[in-house]
């Protein structure tokens, strides 16, 4: 059996859901369609403030299960001259994918990335995204992604659909360093957002 397709290895699992596929649910106390839901964490690449690198991403609550963000290409996020890495576009995706969990409830990791490189991006250019939950069955969240260049309207530049696992307050606690899991857990407003991603906090 190769390594793509290793039992053990959680990769091969299918993109598609599967038949016993539920609708995804906003949960009731969501944040309303418009609202800006600002950073998971202060030192997230994707969207905390804290990284001076980072893609500072801005994910905004959409109508359902969606989430629409923007992203602008900085000179420290190339890959070839003057064009936005794959590796950052992929982020890009994964972050506004993950931003869903605001809408769940539900604490979730990526378990599968999948992207397609439409477009190239260049740097300066804003990256308008919008992901869509498509479907929950059990632990598994799967999920759809695009993202525009020149406008909400734009051409598709990139793309990706994604499965995210649901997994306990722990999965951090446990398996994050000590030294920022004892920051987080000393941040009243790190544990609210923690608390605020929970149905049963
Ligand atoms: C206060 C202090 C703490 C602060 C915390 C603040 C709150 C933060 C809140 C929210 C954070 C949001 C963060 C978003 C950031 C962007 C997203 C990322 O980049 S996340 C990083 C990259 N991802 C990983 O690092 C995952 C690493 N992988 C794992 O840890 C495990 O493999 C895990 C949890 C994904 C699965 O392991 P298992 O042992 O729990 O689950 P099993 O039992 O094996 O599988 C459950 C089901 O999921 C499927 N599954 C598992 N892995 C899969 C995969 N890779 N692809 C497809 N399906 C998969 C399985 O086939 C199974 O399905 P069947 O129930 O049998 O139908």
């Amino acid at each position: 059996m190769s390594a793509a397709t290793g039992s053990d290895s959680g990769v091969g699992a299918a993109l598609t859901p599967p038949p016993d596929v539920a609708s995804p649910v906003r949960h009731p106390d969501a944040p309303a369609p418009g609202t800006l839901l600002g950073a998971h964490y202060d030192q997230c690449f994707g969207c905390g403030e804290g990284q001076l690198h980072g893609l500072h991403l801005e994910a905004r609550a959409g109508e359902g299960v969606t989430v629409t963000a923007e992203f602008t290409v900085r000179p420290a996020h190339q890959g070839a001259p003057g064009l936005a890495h794959g590796g950052v576009l992929a982020l890009a995706l994964d972050e506004t994918l993950g931003s869903l969990n605001w809408l769940l409830r539900v604490i979730a990791v990526t378990g599968r990335l999948e992207t397609d490189f439409v477009r190239p991006v260049p740097v300066g250019a804003t990256l308008h995204l919008e992901a869509r939950c498509t479907g929950v069955a059990g632990r598994k969240i799967y999920g759809s992604a695009v993202g525009r260049i020149g406008g909400s309207d734009g051409p598709v530049a990139v793309r990706a659909d994604s499965v995210f696992i649901e997994v306990k307050l722990e999965h951090f606690t446990k398996n994050g360093r000590p030294q920022e899991i004892k920051a987080a857990l000393a941040d009243p407003d790190q544990v609210k957002v923690a608390r605020a991603f929970e149905v049963n906090p």
